[in-house]
């Protein structure tokens, strides 16, 4: 007769049996797999032009030790020893640089290529499954939703919110009169405010401590995350625990979250309390449809921007025609809750934080390094912020009035300005893809196979000469009409293009506008640093390591005579 601990022997020594053998099969199978994928990446890639590979590394020791400003040296003499098609090897991992146009195409333009690659897995804790990571049905049906919030009559609706930021920070700034400051400190912080009010309604008045610990905990995380791009033991999640940035994460994205889902559930809590009351918000649809003779002018004269970008129409140029000027404005926030209260959208509170926390970051730190980039430039060619002044008086005089929408289709040369800091400083300098398909590029025919992590070289792209004349040499001309009209599109990608392009861009640009107007009127800047001087940051956005340093002094509101407004 058997005992119980014999039995329980036995059944443990057959499972053992079964177990072991199944679980030397699948990593068996598993290792074949991944080999004949890595050997079928290899047979590719010996086709591309790269630099000499070493056993196991690859490539990775070219950026060992190397400082985030030494990577973007590093990467345009690679493109200029190898060309527009370049190879790395990453360990077992394959990337590939493209810096022409025609390729660049042929990723952005695809509906297959849409999956963002490994390295925007460190925004996970933060944005969730938002907007800029998801992929497939969720990014598809989200973005279908979110589109229609960028409408330009919502954005329309934020005038009044970009003036009276832009004006704050213009007096928050008084006290560097004379000395010698970093701008980008304030451009985050009035970026932040911004986005504070117009993604979740929260403005200076109704912001309470939370809200100033919320815009500090957002500059924080996208310094934690900028550290783990660059600092290669950062990027191994068990490194990462270990380290002391690791608790300061956990902590920020407390206060990150914990703010998110209070205001969302407050918001909704009054959504619900109003429509008992029969007090209804208006809908998207409302928002954007009824159209509005007042207006009727301005929806004919189209702003600089939107010819630039007419090449890659995206859902961002729907409808667009339609114009109703300022209406009742309400946060992106409030038209999400809406549009999943009515059930015009299924998205649950959990994906409209991930949503909302997605619009906060990108759109505070692009729009913060764009302006301190516009700012440094203008400081450092003092000619060209005289045509942008001169440009202004003619629209504002010497009043303060703050500026309306109709003001800024006439900035046609400060948008210029904008246009061509962001050609030759991109604040997202490149973008990088996971190919799930094989793809032929139009270089040679080349075909790059599934798995391989493309990297598109905004920053390069938009310095070829075969594109731009003098491509080193700042010159707003880049973007008169007759420039760009018959300039190829892909060879001007700031906010990237094709179905995953940047859902703020008309936002962007209209805050961009009036944020630097609003300095510009108030404030005659200038750099003792020479653009040969700035040291740039390889990153997610693109930084100045020495910091933007600038000087600023009131304007004295006159005109300049010997400049002309082209
Ligand atoms: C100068 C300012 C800006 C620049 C240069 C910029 C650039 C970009 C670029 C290049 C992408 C594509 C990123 C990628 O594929 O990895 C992107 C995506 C995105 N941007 Fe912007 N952006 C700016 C401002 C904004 C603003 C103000 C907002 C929102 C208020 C915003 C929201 C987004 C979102 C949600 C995405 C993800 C879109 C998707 O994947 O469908 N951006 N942006």
């Amino acid at each position: 007769m058997t005992t119980l601990v014999e039995e329980t022997e036995v059944t443990s020594y057959n499972t053992r049996l079964i177990f072991y053998p199944l679980l030397f099969l699948a990593s068996s199978i598993w290792i074949l797999y991944r080999w004949q994928q890595r050997s079928r990446l290899r047979e590719f890639a010996e086709k591309l032009p790269g630099p000499a590979v070493v056993p196991f590394l690859g490539n990775a020791l070219l950026v060992l030790r190397k400082r985030p400003s030494e990577l973007v040296q590093l990467g345009l003499e690679y493109g200029e020893k190898f060309g527009n098609v370049v190879r790395v090897w990453l360990g077992n991992n394959l990337i590939v640089f493209l810096t022409d146009p025609n390729d660049v195409e042929v990723i952005l333009n695809s509906q297959v290529h849409i999956d963002k690659a490994y390295e925007y897995k460190f925004f996970k804790p933060w944005l969730g499954e938002g907007l800029l990571i998801s992929t497939g049905d969720k990014w598809r049906s989200h973005r279908k939703m979110i589109a229609p919030t960028f409408h330009i009559n919502i954005l329309k609706s934020f005038v009044g919110v970009f003036n009276q930021n832009s004006k704050n920070v213009v007096e928050k700034m008084r006290p560097e009169i004379g000395k010698e400051f970093d701008v980008h400190d304030y451009m985050s912080g009035v970026t932040v405010d911004i986005l504070l009010e117009t993604a979740m309604g929260i403005t200076r008045q109704t912001q309470d401590a939370s809200g100033f610990d919320y815009a500090m905990a957002v500059m924080k995380m996208c310094d934690i995350i900028h550290q783990r791009q660059y600092k290669l033991w950062l990027r191994f999640d068990a490194l990462f625990r270990l380290s002391p940035f690791f608790k300061q994460q956990t902590k920020l994205l407390d206060i990150i979250h914990g703010l998110t889902n209070k205001v969302i559930k407050n918001k909704k809590q009054t959504y619900l309390e109003n429509k008992s009351k029969g007090v209804i918000p208006p809908t998207l649809e409302e928002l954007t449809r009824t159209p509005d003779t007042n207006d009727s002018v301005l929806a004919n004269d189209k702003t600089l921007a939107e010819d630039v970008f007419k090449g890659y129409r995206d859902d961002l140029d729907f409808n667009d025609e339609n114009d109703i000027g300022e209406k009742k404005r309400l946060a992106f926030l409030d038209l999400m809750l809406e549009s999943s209260q009515n059930g015009t959208n299924n998205i649950s509170d959990h994906e409209i934080k991930e949503e909302v926390d997605t619009i906060m970051f990108e759109g505070h730190d692009t729009t913060a390094a764009g302006s301190s980039f516009v700012l440094c430039l203008l400081g450092v060619h003092k000619e060209i912020q005289q045509r942008v002044y001169n440009e202004l008086y003619e629209i504002f005089g010497d009043s303060d009035r703050p500026a309306t929408f109709a003001d800024t289709l006439k900035m046609k040369y400060l948008e210029r300005v904008i246009l061509e800091s962001l050609r030759m400083y991109p604040p997202v300098p490149i973008i990088a893809r996971k190919l799930n398909r094989d793809v032929t590029i139009a270089t040679k025919n080349y075909v790059l196979p599934a798995g391989t992590t493309v990297v598109v070289g905004t920053f390069k792209i938009h310095r070829n000469p075969e594109y731009y004349k003098d491509p080193n040499t700042f010159n707003p001309d880049n973007f008169l009409p007759e420039n760009t009209s018959n300039r190829h599109y892909y060879s001007y990608i700031p906010f990237s293009a094709g179905p995953r392009s940047c859902v703020g861009r008309k936002y962007a640009i209209l805050e961009l506008k009036i944020l630097l107007a609003t300095v510009l009127r108030n404030y005659k800047v200038t750099s003792d640093v020479t653009e040969e001087q700035f040291k740039l940051q390889a990153d997610i956005i693109l930084k100045r390591t020495d910091g933007f340093r600038l000087k600023i002094e009131p304007r004295q509101r006159v005109p300049t005579p010997t400049t002309v407004v082209a």
